[in-house]
Order: C-alpha cells, then structure tokens, then sequence
C-alpha cells in the first residue's frame, strides 16, 4: 500500500508543508539541518501530531484528513524504532518484541512465539532472556527494530535509528539494518543526520529546510547535483550559483571559471574539496580555473586537512599532510588556488 500525504502542520511559529508519497518496499531518507521539521513529519506520520491541512493516506484509508478523519496513533499499523529505542527496562527482550504483537490483541502465546521468530531474525535467539540493560547498544537497536517489525507494520518509522551506537557498531548494525529494510515490504521513513546512513539505506532523499522540501531524488542524484549549501555540504561538495555563457560562468559568489562543457543560463557549478589544489605562485596551465584566496581557517579530519578558503568564490580545499606541511599553512596565508575545467560540473539552476 502506498502511503500519499501531504503533511501541513505547525507548532508554534514553525510550519511544515511536506508532500510525501512512499511505495510499498520504499525506503524513503527524511534529512535536514536542526529545526527542519523532520521530528514533526515523523510525528504528524505516527499520528502524534494531528495535521492543520493536507492529508496523510494507506493505500484507499484515511489516517488524518482535516477536518475530517483522524485514525489516532495505536489505531494506525505502524512500527517505530527511536533514537534511544525506549525498550522496557523492566521486561526482557522476549517480552520487549512480544510486546507489540500482544497491544494489537495477539494471546500471548502467539506473541512470544511472533518474538522468538523476529529475535531469532535478528540474530539474538540467544539473548531472549535479557534485559535491556544487559545488552550492548548494537544488541538493543535489533530488539528495537525486531519490536517494530513483529506487529508486521505497513509503515515503518526510524528515528535516527542508528545515532546512539559507537562507530565499529554502526557500521555492522547499518548493513544488518539495510538487509531487513530490503526484505521489508512496507513503506519505511527514517530521519536520520548522518549522510552516510541515508545514502546506504534509502532508495530516496527527501531533503527538509525551514519545513519545505528543497530538493529529492535517489542518493546518487542528490550527491551528484546537490541544489542547496546545505545539501552540497552533506554530500561533500563546494557548490556555486552562476550565469553562464557557454565556455564560462560568471558566479553569484565572485569569479569566473571556465567550464569543461558548454552550459547556458542559470547553473549550479559543483566540484569536490579534493579537486583544489593550493599553490604560492599562479599555476600557468589551460584547463585549469586559478583564483586567489585567503586561508581562513584548517581542520584536520581522519586523513586530510580540510581548509577554509576566502576568495572570489570562497571555497574548501582537501590537503594531504604533505602538502598542509609543505605550504605551512596558516590562517591569513595567500595562496592560489585551482581546478581543472574537468573536475567542475555545471547543471541547470
Ligand atoms: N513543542 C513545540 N512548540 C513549539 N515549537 C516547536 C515545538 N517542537 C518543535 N518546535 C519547532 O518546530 C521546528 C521543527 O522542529 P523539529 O523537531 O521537527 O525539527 P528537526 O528537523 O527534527 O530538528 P532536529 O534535527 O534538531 O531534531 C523547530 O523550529 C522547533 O523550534
């Protein structure tokens, strides 16, 4: 069944206005920046939040049509895996999964054969005895969402689903996550920060500002063409607004490249952190867009060293060691920077 909605709600000052349509068998990724609207469309989805306007349909049913139908939350078939899993403390992970299965009137001994099924998917047969307290994170996260999916929900929420667990963890529990999402047949919304998450479990973005959808499409679109700073800086990406003109494009931000293809009218022009490199004297090469800059600031990530860059455009470099040490980069340093033409990608605005 395909869930169709148009979620118009607000709280206090904030507004959302989010269409959202989600096939059977879709994982759909829900990203924005803090105070985008993610939680309140999860909400609104789970009936928590009952909307202003628009609707929110499964399949032929109505589960909230102001002003008139409203299926409230335990009425609707939805399973939910939170952020920090809310798994009873005081019940054992058995009776956590079964837990589900006996609110929709299941006996309970069906309940707790349902469980032992869904922990046995899980991978965690063995711990059915435990309390959550016994288990490790990544454990609790699969009794979480063994609890979500025993009730055989239509739609399946995950908030921020894998956010509490440490790095090693997350990246097990992310493909073990992935391969019960490919083998669920509902519809699934996860909200999520992490890019990385939404690229590996999500058929599609849908990417939230100030409660508006500013850009969707598969990962691999998104990452590509990125349409907002906030998107561009999620996939790891500098991204500019300009007019071109064929061979170049003047930018919004300050500066002129020239472009590997011709482009016309409004674009976007992308190119990635390591495609810049920085030198002291101006690089002679064609092909190559060579601007001044001033270094404005240097982080060090896991490999490289990221720098901030101002300049007409502005813009951010990923360095090796070698090279950071070889400049002795500082902050107020002036350098070149430069791009080859083939590395920039110019796409309509
Ligand atoms: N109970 C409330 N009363 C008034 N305003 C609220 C309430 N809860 C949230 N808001 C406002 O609604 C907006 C959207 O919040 P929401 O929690 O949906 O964003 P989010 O995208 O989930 O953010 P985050 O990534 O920080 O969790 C924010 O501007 C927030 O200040």
């Amino acid at each position: 069944m395909t869930l169709d909605a148009h979620l118009r709600a607000t709280r206090g000052a904030f507004d959302l206005d989010l269409a959202l349509t989600v096939e059977p068998g879709e994982v759909v990724a829900l990203l924005g920046p803090n105070g985008a609207g993610k939680t309140t469309a999860l909400r609104a989805l789970a009936g928590l939040l009952p909307l202003t306007g628009g609707h929110l349909r499964l399949g032929d049913r109505a589960w909230d049509e102001p002003p008139g139908a409203f299926v409230p939350p335990e009425q609707r078939p939805i399973g939910v895996v939170f952020q920090d899993y809310l798994l009873f403390g005081h019940l054992s992970a058995l009776d956590n999964v079964a837990f589900g299965p006996r609110a929709r009137g299941a006996r309970k001994a069906d309940a707790r054969a349902t469980a032992r099924a869904w922990l046995d998917r899980v991978g965690l047969a063995e711990h059915a005895g435990s309390r959550p307290r016994a288990l490790s994170g990544g454990q609790a996260q699969r009794v979480a969402l063994a609890r979500a999916l025993a009730t055989e929900p239509a739609l399946l929420l995950l908030d921020e689903p894998l956010a509490a667990l440490d790095a090693a963890t997350r990246l097990l529990t992310r493909a073990e996550l992935g391969d019960h999402l490919d083998r669920f047949t509902g519809s699934a919304v996860l909200v999520t920060h992490d890019p990385v998450d939404a690229m590996v479990l999500a058929d599609r973005l849908v990417i939230l500002e100030h409660g508006r959808v500013v850009q969707q499409g598969p990962p691999v679109d998104v990452a590509r063409h990125p349409r907002t700073p906030y998107v561009a800086d999620l996939v790891g990406l500098n991204l500019y607004r300009g007019t071109a003109d064929g061979a170049g494009v003047d930018l919004v931000d300050g500066g002129r490249f020239t472009l590997a293809r011709p482009a016309h009218g409004h674009v976007l022009v992308t190119f990635a952190p390591t495609a810049v490199s920085l030198h002291t004297t101006r690089p002679a090469h064609d092909a190559v867009n060579t601007w001044e800059v001033t270094v404005t600031g240097v982080e060090q990530h896991a490999h490289t060293s990221r720098a901030r860059l101002a300049g007409a455009p502005p813009t951010l470099a990923d360095l090796t060691a070698a090279t950071v040490a070889e400049l002795r980069l500082r902050p107020g340093d002036r350098l070149w920077a430069a791009v080859e033409t083939a590395e920039t990608r110019a796409y309509p605005a």
